[in-house]
């Protein structure tokens, strides 16, 4: 088996630090994970990429083409029209192994996840090629200090989830930079549930709508889509417990002794606990 994350989430959601943040780790305690950038539109990111879509077709590509004549958002939506036609080119430059396990860097468009098929049909690609698949949804902190921003958040993974039909998994980030009273909010979020946040939040809008936000908040539980994982880019513990998760999740290492997954784990306790 291969292994995959894709990395989704609205723009600036901290998708690309994400990536960085999670290779550096592995590169800490002598895991090896590689980068791919899946974004045309990118400038600038820290990783080192195995593979970078802009060799392929970049957004400056499209937009400077005088033939084609599309804005920004449309140029994005045909670079991946593009990838999804050269899934080829993409499988070569992966040239993949036994375990090798890469995470993708995805744009920040949100239509790409809710309503347009590109997404799914890479989701199918690579589970084509034999990869274990999981969506990495990043929804940044401050939307679950405002009950409307976290409904419409959670709406969209829950959306994205349900059209690429992968394990999924909700991170929250930017979490550092949180003040301590906030921290606390969030953190008591984590242990309850949406509802609970909803009837919490005395905003005008709420108060006339709170029968609707009640019942997106029942399909929100109904769904498990209540599970969020904070991370802490600045913390290691934060790192090593979400990836953890997502491992799981993506089944990463079942067949792997615990001391080949964690190298300098093995004496942790709990580490091996969550593990069992
Ligand atoms: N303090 C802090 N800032 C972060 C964190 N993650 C991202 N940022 C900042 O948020 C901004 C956006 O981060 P990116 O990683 O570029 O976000 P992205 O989702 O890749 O953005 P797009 O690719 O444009 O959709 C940058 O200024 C980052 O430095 C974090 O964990 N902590
Ligand atoms: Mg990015």
């Amino acid at each position: 088996m291969k292994y995959a994350q894709l990395v989704m989430g609205p723009a600036g959601s901290g998708k690309s630090t994400y990536c960085n943040t999670i290779y550096n780790h592995c590169l800490n305690v002598g895991r090896h994970v590689m980068c791919v950038n899946l974004d045309p539109a990118c400038e600038h990111f820290n990783y080192p990429a195995s593979v970078d879509i802009r060799d392929l077709i970049s957004l400056d590509d499209v937009l400077e083409d005088e033939e084609l004549t599309f804005g920004p958002n449309g140029a994005l939506v045909f670079c991946m029209e593009y990838l999804t036609q050269n899934f080829d080119w993409l499988h070569e430059h992966l040239n993949e192994g036994e375990d090798d396990y890469f995470i993708f860097d995805l744009p920040g468009q949100i239509e790409l996840y809710t309503h347009l098929p590109v997404m799914r049909q890479l989701a199918d690609a690579l589970r084509g090629w034999d990869f274990n698949v999981c969506s990495v949804f990043l929804i940044d902190t401050q939307f679950v200090l405002d009950s409307e921003k976290f409904v419409s958040g959670a709406l969209t993974a829950l959306s994205a989830m349900v059209s690429l039909e992968t394990p999924h998994v909700n991170v929250l980030t930017k979490m550092d930079m949180l003040s301590d009273e906030n921290r606390q909010l969030v953190e008591e979020f984590l242990e309850t549930d949406p509802s609970a946040l909803v009837e919490l939040d005395n905003h005008l809008w709420n108060e006339r709508h709170r029968a609707l936000t009640r019942s997106i908040a029942q399909i929100l539980e109904e769904y498990s889509l209540v599970k969020f994982l904070p991370l802490d880019s600045n913390d290691e513990d934060s790192i090593t417990e979400a990836l953890m998760v997502i491992d799981n999740t993506i089944q990463y290492g079942e067949d792997l002794e615990v001391k080949d997954r964690y190298p300098e784990e093995t004496d942790d306790q709990e580490t091996n606990d969550l593990n069992l």
